[in-house]
């Protein structure tokens, strides 16, 4: 009976409502041109037993090509800030969290979305990298590792944003599995052909993921690795906050490797190296992402821990 107890998969529901969410940012290319493909044709996102909508969540910063109008989107869902009142006063981005909400939400209700993939690009050289807002979310771990193994011998790999202080209130974060895709390096702006391919490729096996889920498939326990987010680094500054140094050469563009303490961290324009001083051995990630100077970012730590992921069935 035991064994049989262990054996036995959580039954959950069914994803049959799952949409796909393209320029949060406005100037994050290959997640605009997909999703504007797809709404103009969205034979390439359908699947068997699911509902796929393909969604512009930010049209009027994309119309710019800028990251935001008033204020950053992927921070704007607060519970303030769906609540709140005030219609052609707000900013646009609250006015236009309040109707994603009402369309896709509401956050935290059971009518919410089963599933939003929300597609980011980042210009530090991150590779194929998928955020998880919660290691609780079973069926998020299991759709990860699905992803990873179908593509293997490329990979992607998983950065779970749980952290007290560093959270902020997402787009996806209306839906019950919130899936951030984040694929770099690409400039601002810029479209590259490798970072829109294997953006769509990810893509393609989560929705094929889904499809097996619904149609009974049961996923057998596993274990995902993931880079816990644990700081925020930013750069040094002067009493006047003016930057006063650079990310240092042996940093850049190493995302997800090994920054142990006393490792190079910054160079200040007169040449002088700033050392990594922190405790243990760190992964940073988001490496001098442009769209961090606002927000006092130079990088992030993170630590790497193995979650287990229970057996998952459809109810
Ligand atoms: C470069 C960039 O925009 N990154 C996203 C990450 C995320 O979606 O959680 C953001 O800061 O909103
Ligand atoms: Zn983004």
């Amino acid at each position: 009976v035991s064994v049989d107890l262990m054996c036995l998969a959580a039954r959950l529901d069914e994803a049959r409502r799952v949409a796909i969410f393209g320029g949060t940012h406005g100037n994050e290319m290959s997640g605009v041109m997909l999703v504007n493909l797809w709404v103009q044709n969205n034979t390439e996102v359908q699947r068997k037993g699911v509902e796929v909508q393909p969604f512009i969540t930010n049209p009027k910063a994309v119309e710019k090509c800028t990251r935001y109008v008033d204020t950053d989107l992927n921070r704007a869902f607060t519970p303030e800030n769906l609540s709140t009142l005030g219609g052609g006063d707000l900013p646009y981005e609250v006015r236009r969290a309040q109707e994603i909400n009402r369309m896709f939400g509401p956050k935290g209700s059971p009518e919410a979305y089963d599933v939003i993939f929300d597609l980011h690009n980042t210009t530090s050289n991150m590779g194929c990298t998928l955020l998880l807002e919660s290691s609780k979310d079973h069926f998020n771990l299991q759709m990860m590792n699905y992803i990873q193994k179908s593509i293997f011998p490329a990979s992607c790999l998983v950065l779970l944003n749980e952290h007290p202080l560093l959270k902020y209130s997402t787009s996806r974060s209306v839906a019950k599995h919130p899936v951030g895709l984040e694929v770099g390096p690409q400039p601002q702006g810029v479209l590259r052909s490798n970072i829109f391919e294997s953006m769509r490729d990810i893509l393609k096996h989560a929705l094929d993921f889904i499809e097996l889920f619904n149609a009974g498939m049961e996923f057998p326990p596993c274990t995902v690795e993931v880079f816990r987010l644990s700081e925020r680094i930013d750069y040094p500054r002067d009493d006047n906050g003016n930057i006063i140094a650079m990310v240092h050469p042996n940093l850049q563009d190493c995302d997800w490797e090994p920054l142990n303490p006393g490792d190079p961290m910054f160079q200040t324009f007169d040449g002088k190296t700033i050392h990594y001083q922190g405790s243990g051995t760190v992964y940073p990630t988001f490496i001098n992402e442009a769209a961090y100077y606002e927000k006092q970012q130079a990088f992030a730590t993170t630590r790497r821990e193995s979650l287990v992921a229970s057996a998952i069935r459809k109810a």
